[in-house]
């Protein structure tokens, strides 16, 4: 009851003790709803609020001042319904639980590679610039930007080889041991400090202290105040036409790519309004309790438990709206900004009603289904969290984790699975006894990713499986209502619940954008160093079109000393877990991604999100830049914008307020001086990746080897086993992989290329998923429309 606390309408229940009260009135194993089938028409509801209403008279009669003695002198009230109290609304727990056995193969990591080569670099430079005298002493002197002398130290190259030797060593006693976190970051901060770092911007015998902060607007202000003739070199200002461009009218946006609803024809209109309900309609006939807070929306108690212990007060709109009508059993198209909560708004319902399930027989009835492992988890960590104080079971189902356990725990049936399709589609084939034959509620979340032709045919083979009269709610923050994509999902009349402006930004969220002109296309290194080393220095997630492009810049950042990880899908799920925590957990301070991280990622504390590239389409932005400005808070983004990605600039400006867009410029001459520095370690980074590959190299012999033994000493259970299947053939399997990333790379080819106004829309039946393309003819040239190609991340 610790953390609990209802209002004065809620009082009912406040004199009641937490485990009578759970036993008498909340645990749905003894509740009076005990038994029935799980409610999908909200008979039940009804129900309880009558009984709610009696036990409200009954209390009123009671001695009000018992409730001191439970209400916590410690609980605060969250006014804007945000407690930012809580660290972390998700962990690892789970997936950390699940990983596979580690293979003891030995091999220097790539962190340990970098260090090495950074730290002989520091070396070697010392031994030229400092003129080695007998004892190799050098002189370091520290200057603050404006030449001040700072402080004076003597260093030597065996202090350097302690260096290494103490880090390494710090950081196996931090794998064995787990060590004290602040004084752990401490200690690599200073490892890490441009002090004594060659690379250091302006290095030499002189270390430049760049005393600059990340960037705030008053801070900006100030700063142009001071150095109003650096201003134009390296400002921040508003957007105008000329970043756009004049001679691009032409170059329309394509209108396949905004919002459908925007540019729907009559026709398309009047299919629509006949495919979704009517909302006003659902509400008007409905006695539906008020959404104001979550204790006046008739929910039981242990979730509005588990949602105090979350920090949740006050529904955010897209949870207000979602959580009655998906309690009602409603089939629902949820679309709301990012980090506005919508998970919160389908776990809520899904959990309400799982409470009054029947308990004779343990069925899997609730299916979540998400594009990425990592958004699996976290969905599984924070419904675990969620459903923390009822009987209700779950159980995570996603690649990268260990099948058996997995298996193990799909055999007692839990109430809610969450997976991504490619691991459930094992499962349902190869896991004896589980099926999706009882599943009464599919969620899918990021739906519209999930509807793209890398995900078509395992999505159709899921569906499939679940039985017909199950309620399916799909959320993203970029959902679809294009009848034709959702048709194959057998909707039921679904609402449409879009709440926010269709496919906006959050309103507090800054977009600079910093022109890279053709001739300057070399400097995009450059100007993410720049930004990092001067601006962005604290949670900045950065975003890159290529796996080999992100791993590169991590080389690259650590040779600067820049703590980065790195998050593709090069990695295994272990390294995967690593670097995202190690980001959330601040040992380092960018995340260095592929698109993989750029879908519902909810990280909290980001300050910035930065492009590398503009990514292939308007959706991607969207998501991208939503990993910051979260949950009401603030955060800023930019966006390296080179000459092609013109008319995707151009959409994010019809998107957004204009106050929320500005331009950055980066002054020219820290360019050259960057440059200078970047030319030096170029073949140092070439090193490092050679001795990577060597290192891999090892390992997999090590590995080949150890799997090998493995193969002869349990030959027979090897043998007895049974073979795993799957729908598809390996052929037909490697030939949809194949189509994918070939679709996926034509369209970033033809992303930007400037297309006439179409002249005219056909729709033909694609032969991947079944999944109904349309084709657009623009005079005479049939341009394939790219939004369903995309590659299986
Ligand atoms: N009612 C609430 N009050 C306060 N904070 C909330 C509430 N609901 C959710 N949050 C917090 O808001 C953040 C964003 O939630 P969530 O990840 O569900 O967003 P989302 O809408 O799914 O975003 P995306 O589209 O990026 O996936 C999370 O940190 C979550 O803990």
């Amino acid at each position: 009851m610790d953390d609990f606390v209802l209002t004065i309408e809620d009082d009912t229940e406040v004199i009641i003790p937490e485990e009578e009260s759970s036993d008498v009135n909340d645990n749905p194993q003894t509740s009076s709803s005990n038994n029935k089938k799980l409610n999908k028409k909200g008979d039940n509801k009804k129900e309880k609020k009558t009984k709610k209403e009696k036990d409200k008279k009954e209390i009123n009669k009671k001695d009000v001042n018992t409730e001191n003695d439970i209400i916590n002198p410690d609980f605060t009230f969250f006014i804007d319904g945000i407690n930012n109290s809580i660290e972390h609304p998700w962990d690892f727990s789970a997936a950390r639980a699940g990983l596979k056995p580690k293979i003891l193969v030995t091999s220097r990591t790539i962190d340990e590679i970098i260090e090495k080569k950074r730290l002989d670099t520091k070396k070697e430079k010392n031994a030229k610039a400092n003129g080695n005298n007998k004892n190799g002493n050098k002189k370091v002197i520290t200057k603050s930007k404006h030449g001040d002398e700072l402080s004076m130290s003597e260093e030597n190259d065996d202090n350097l080889e302690k260096e290494y030797v103490s880090s390494k060593k710090k950081k196996e006693i931090v794998k064995k041991n787990g060590v004290n976190k602040d004084k752990q970051t401490e200690n690599e901060d200073e490892e890490n400090s441009d002090e004594d770092d060659p690379f250091a911007f302006g290095g030499g015998v002189d270390y430049v202290i760049d005393d600059e902060e990340g960037i705030s607007d008053s801070e900006q202000e100030e700063e142009n105040n001071e150095h109003k003739e650096k201003q134009d070199a390296n400002s921040e200002d508003d957007m105008n036409d000329e970043d756009i461009d004049e001679d691009d009218d032409e170059d329309d946006v394509d209108e396949d790519d905004t919002v459908s609803s925007e540019t729907d024809d009559e026709y398309e209109r009047e299919r629509k309004k006949a495919y979704f309900a009517d909302k006003s309609e659902i509400i008007q006939n409905q006695d539906l309790a008020s959404t104001e807070s979550f204790q006046t929306m008739n929910l039981s108690r242990p979730i509005l438990k588990g949602l105090s212990h979350l920090g949740f007060i006050q529904p955010t709109p897209i949870q207000k709206q979602a959580i009655p009508i998906a309690l009602m059993g409603k089939d629902i198209c949820g679309g709301a900004i990012t980090g506005s909560g919508k998970t919160i708004a389908f776990l809520v319902p899904i959990i309400e009603r799982l409470l009054y399930r029947p308990r004779q027989t343990a069925e899997v009835r609730v299916l979540i289904l998400a594009p990425t492992r990592e958004l699996a988890i976290q969905c599984h960590s924070v419904a675990s969290k969620l459903a923390a104080f009822t009987d209700i079971t779950l159980c995570l189902c996603v690649g990268g984790l260990s099948l058996k356990k997995q298996e193990t725990e799909l055999r007692v049936r839990p109430d809610i699975v969450i997976a991504t399709p490619g691991r459930l589609i094992d499962h349902v084939r190869n896991s004896v006894s589980f099926s999706l034959e009882n599943i009464e509620i599919l969620i899918i979340d990021e739906a519209d990713r999930m509807l793209e032709d890398g995900f078509a045919d395992e999505l159709n083979e899921i569906v499939k499986h679940c039985p017909k009269s199950r309620q399916t709610m799909l959320f993203s923050a970029t959902m679809t209502d294009n009848i034709d994509e959702l048709i194959r999902l057998s909707l039921n009349r679904p609402v449409k619940l879009m709440v926010d402006h269709i496919k906006a930004t959050n309103a507090k969220l800054i977009q600079e954008f910093i022109r890279i002109r053709e001739h300057q296309e070399k400097n995009r290194e450059l100007i993410l160093l720049i930004l990092c080393k001067k601006y962005f220095k604290h949670k900045v997630i950065i975003f890159f079109r290529s796996k080999m492009i992100a791993h590169e810049m991590k080389i690259i950042f650590g040779l600067f000393g820049l703590k980065a990880s790195e998050l593709h899908g090069n990695l295994s799920q272990e390294q995967r877990l690593e670097a995202l925590e190690a980001f959330r957990d601040g040992k380092v301070d960018y995340l260095l991604a592929t698109d993989l991280a750029s879908r519902g990622l909810d990280i909290k504390g980001i300050e910035t999100v930065i492009n590398y590239n503009m990514p292939q389409s308007y959706d991607h932005y969207i998501h991208r830049v939503g990993r910051t400005a979260r949950a009401g808070r603030n955060g800023r983004s930019v966006t390296l914008t080179g000459e092609e990605d013109r008319k995707l600039l151009k959409m994010v400006l019809k998107h957004s307020q204009k106050e929320q867009i500005k331009r950055r410029n980066i002054d020219t001459e820290l360019i050259k001086e960057y440059a200078e520095n970047l030319a030096g370690i170029k073949d140092k980074v070439k090193e490092v990746l050679k001795e990577e590959k060597e290192e891999k190299l090892i390992k997999q012999t090590e590995m080949e080897l150890l799997k090998g033994q493995n193969l002869i000493k349990y030959k027979e259970e090897i043998a007895n086993r049974p073979a795993r299947t799957w729908f598809q053939t390996e052929k037909e399997k490697q030939s949809s992989k194949n189509l994918s990333v070939e679709e996926y790379n034509e369209k970033f080819d033809n992303a930007f290329t400037v297309v006439p106004k179409k002249k005219g829309v056909e729709k033909e039946k694609s032969k991947v998923g079944n999944v109904i393309k349309k084709k657009v003819k623009s005079g005479g040239v049939v341009k394939k429309k790219g939004k369903n190609i995309k590659k299986r991340k």
